[in-house]
């Protein structure tokens, strides 16, 4: 680990992608097998260390017209006391993000604190790591900026949550020095003293982004009504239907899921030939049957089996992606659908909001923004233009 310490003014540009399940959903909380996958819709993060006693928190995709702003001083001291009493933490994490909102609507005030209160979790407990680990020596934590937009939709079920808490853990890692650009991807024991040693950058982001993930989900005690947003209720509520179903009927759900398993396994042997002319005959039937089956479970919505309608009268199929019962339906684009007829469908489509996007693609990546843009620019300019960006280094 270098320096957590160092007075220069880092600065760091961060991206990681959304994800989306292309088959297995459900199956998979039952030991089945799913397949998921990036997409190339991603999350961006402009982090600058400040001298100042301040951190910033901007969180504008959530409504925020201006940061979460914390006494970098205040927090730590309010922290050092409750650090080991969970509970006290939490509500103190709750405290903190409580206070921080002005207006917005209900959803959007409990995005920004789901948002805030994984920061901050995330944040003073690498500060807690690097003051434990370095208490013999002079402390001069420093200040943070940190902004965030994203080109994914908010809770739509293509991960914008991990997204944020992946580009979360690789900005605060790589302040704090625990990870660094220059060897991103490469493969080297991280012994980082207080947590167990991980033998990848990527190893130890993901850890950490899982940290963060349990707070954005709401699993921590005493802040779940700030922390759970509508969505991951809902997903709570269809996982456990479908739980109850198996309980009820076993003789006919446990079919299904093993259904939905060999439609992944199938479709992990058909990636081996996707050059083959059948490859996407086949896969379309995949993504019908994986529909119908998700139907048959309960987790249908009348609106998916519309955007299913209109999408098959131009020859296309869908299903349902993540948890169903409304949510988010993906429609396969093969390369030779036209243009002409993907805007028919997406104006058919038009009481529905329509992303596309490619599926696969790199994870997290990081780049110094020096002479590529500045927090200004990174806060004003097209979100299509972040896409733009090149020369990331990836994990
Ligand atoms: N652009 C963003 N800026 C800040 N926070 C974000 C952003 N996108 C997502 N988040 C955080 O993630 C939460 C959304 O998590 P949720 O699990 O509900 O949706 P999702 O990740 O898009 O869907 P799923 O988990 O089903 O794939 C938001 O409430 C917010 O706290
Ligand atoms: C429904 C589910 O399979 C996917 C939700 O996006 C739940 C899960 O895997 O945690």
């Amino acid at each position: 680990m270098s320096s957590a310490t160092s007075k220069i003014n880092k600065k760091f540009l961060i991206s990681a992608p959304g994800k989306v399940i292309l088959f297995g959903e459900h199956a998979v909380v039952h030991g089945r097998t799913a397949v998921a996958s990036s997409v190339g819709l991603r999350s961006y993060l402009y982090l600058e260390t400040r001298e100042e006693d301040l951190v910033e928190l901007y969180l504008p995709d959530l409504g925020a017209t201006a940061p979460f702003s914390w006494k970098k001083s205040e927090l730590l001291h309010d922290f050092a006391r409750n650090l080991k009493e969970k509970d006290s933490f939490n509500q103190i994490l709750y405290e903190k993000v409580k206070k921080s909102i002005e207006g917005n609507s209900l959803i959007q005030i409990q995005q920004q604190q789901a948002a805030a209160t994984a920061f901050l979790y995330l944040y003073l407990t690498l500060v807690h790591i690097v003051e434990t680990r370095q208490k013999d020596q002079k402390q001069e934590q420093f200040g943070l900026t940190i902004r965030v937009r994203s080109t994914l939709p908010v809770g739509a079920g293509l991960g914008s949550s991990a997204s944020y808490s992946v580009c979360l853990a690789t900005g605060l890692l790589l302040s704090f020095g625990f990870i660094d650009i220059s060897n991103a991807n490469e493969n080297h024991s991280i012994d980082t003293g207080l947590f167990s040693s991980f033998s990848s950058n990527a190893e130890l982001i993901n850890h950490w982004a899982f940290q963060a993930e349990t707070v954005l989900h709401g699993t921590p005690s005493g802040v779940d009504n700030t922390v759970a947003t509508f969505v991951s209720r809902d997903t709570r509520t269809l996982v456990a239907n479908v739980g109850v179903k198996l309980e009820k009927y076993p003789g006919i759900v446990k079919p299904i899921l093993d259904a939905i398993q060999n439609i992944s396994l199938y479709f992990v042997t058909l990636l081996e030939h996707v050059r083959d002319n059948a490859f996407l005959e086949n896969f379309e039937y995949l993504i019908d049957s994986n529909h119908h089956l998700l139907n048959s479970l309960g987790v249908g919505h009348l609106a998916l089996d519309k955007i299913r309608e209109i999408t098959a009268r131009h020859g296309l199929h869908s299903k349902l992606t993540g948890a169903g019962g409304g949510g988010c339906a993906l429609t396969l684009l093969r390369d030779d659908v036209q243009n002409e007829v993907i805007g028919r469908v997406k104006k058919e489509l038009s009481e529905f909001e329509c992303f596309e996007t490619s599926v696969g693609g790199p994870g997290v990546g990081a780049i110094n923004p020096l002479g590529v843009v500045n927090v200004n620019e990174f806060d004003t300019m097209e979100k299509s233009m972040l896409q733009e960006i090149s020369g990331w280094h990836f994990f």
